[in-house]
Parts: structure tokens; sequence; C-alpha cells
């Protein structure tokens, strides 16, 4: 199955639906976000401040182009992560993208705890309420649109639970006939019987360029 890829405005949702997604769905989860602070070794906030926005926009599509290389997996992105075309061009071509469409009153209310605010660092030195609103009301403007032309489909998140928003994606996925539980097997009986560290591999023993008829077992470890 392709990837599963959720945009949207920051505190939209999609690492907490995205988690859940996965879970329901049994498959991985990525979280570009957490891959960017993982491979860079800093918090985003400390890549903001120290190399600036444009080096973390760098970074962000190189963890985004490493999800071309997986697939069955739900990826949960960045709120700019449209900043970049090619970055939607990625996961059009990778995957489905679905888009939580988030209002901006809900919005508000989510960012407006201490913990949300400060861990994000396009809003996190707004002084006040109105400041805060206003910077959501530009980025809205900005962002709306690039959100709607890259959505194979859209879930508006006002007053729905993290489990309802994730019913209507794996609703979406089903009616469309892109998850089915023959695709899971099949990519699971895929990776198991083509995963190179599990299996065990039968050489013919060769001596002086000749096969002896003998015969040796590699296996090979998960951890090596
Ligand atoms: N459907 C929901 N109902 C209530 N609270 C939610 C819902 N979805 C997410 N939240 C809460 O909103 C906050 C932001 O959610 P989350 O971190 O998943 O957003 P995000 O879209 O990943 O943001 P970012 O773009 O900054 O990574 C979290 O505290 C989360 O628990
Ligand atoms: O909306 C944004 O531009 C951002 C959202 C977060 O997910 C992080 O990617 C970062 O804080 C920037
Ligand atoms: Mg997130």
């Amino acid at each position: 199955m392709r990837n599963i890829y959720l945009i949207g405005h920051m505190a939209s949702g999609k690492t907490k639906v995205g988690q859940l997604l996965a879970e329901m769905l049994n498959i991985n989860f990525v979280d570009t976000d957490t891959n960017i602070e993982r491979l860079f070794g800093k918090s985003i906030n400390a890549i903001f401040k120290d190399e600036g926005e444009t080096q973390f926009r760098i970074f962000e599509t190189a963890v985004l182009q490493q999800t071309t290389l997986i697939d069955s997996t739900v990826i949960s992105t960045g709120g700019g992560i449209l900043t970049r075309m090619r970055n939607g061009l990625y996961m059009k071509d990778f995957g489905f993208v679905i888009y939580l469409k988030i209002d901006i009153n809900t919005q508000m209310t989510r960012l407006l705890t201490d913990e949300e605010l400060s861990k994000r660092p396009i809003v996190k030195n707004c002084k006040d309420e109105a400041e805060l609103h206003a910077k959501l009301v530009d980025l809205h403007e900005k962002r709306n649109l690039t959100y709607e032309y890259f959505a194979d489909y859209t879930v508006a998140v006002k007053n729905k639970s993290p489990m309802a928003i994730v019913e209507e994606i794996i609703a979406f996925l089903n009616n469309n006939k892109i998850i089915s539980q023959r695709d899971f097997l099949d990519s699971f009986a895929g990776r198991v019987q083509h995963n190179p560290y599990k299996r065990i591999r039968r050489a013919k023993v060769e001596k002086d360029g000749e096969s002896s008829g003998e015969e040796k077992e590699y296996q090979f470890l998960d951890n090596e």
C-alpha cells in the first residue's frame, strides 16, 4: 500500500491522529518533525534559532524524501511542509494525502497552552492572543490553498475526537479501495519473504573453484 500523508496547519492534530491511525491500521508511523529532531540532534526550536527557517525547510525536505523509500506507513508532516511545492509532489507521487482542516478558533484554543505554544517557533513569540490570532489569519491566507491543492481527502476536525477523525479517514480509504485486508497481507508477506536479514541462505561450499556438494548455512541477524 502507498503511504498515507497527513497535512494541515500546526495543531490540527496530524501527530495525534497519525499515531492513532497507524495503530488502528496496524502499520508503521513516522512524524517528519520528530525525525528532523532525531537526525539533526536538535529541537525544532534550536534549529530555527541556530540555523534559521530556510535551513529547517531543507532538512524537512530531506526527511520527507526518505519517506519515499518506504511504503504502508502513516506519515505526519509539519504544518509548513507545503511552503515548498516539491514536498507536495513527493507526497502525491508516493502516497495519499489527507488534509486535517482546522478553523482558527479551534487552533487558537489548542495553541493557547504553554506547552503547545512554546514548541512551535512560528508562533511562540506572539506576545498576546491578538497577535497570535493575526499570525494564524496570515498563515491561513498563505497556506489553505496549498493544502487544498494537494489533498486527496479533507477532514474538518472541529468538535471531533481523534478517534472520530481516524474512523472518517479509514472509511475514505475503504470506500476508495485504497486499503484492504489483502493489501496488508500481501505487503506483510512480501516483507517477510524478501527481508534479506531474516532469511537463512544456503550456499554450496566451493573448494578450488569446484562445488563439493556440501551446503553451508548463512544466517543474517536483524542486528548485524
Ligand atoms: N481531535 C482532537 N481533539 C482534541 N484535541 C486534539 C485533537 N487532535 C489533536 N489534539 C491536541 O491538539 C494538540 C496539537 O496536536 P498535534 O501535536 O497532533 O498537532 P500537529 O498537527 O501535529 O501540529 P504540528 O504541525 O505543530 O506538528 C495536542 O495537544 C493534541 O493532543
Ligand atoms: O507550521 C509550521 O511552519 C511549523 C509547524 C510544525 O509542525 C513544525 O514543523 C515547525 O514548528 C514549523
Ligand atoms: Mg505534529
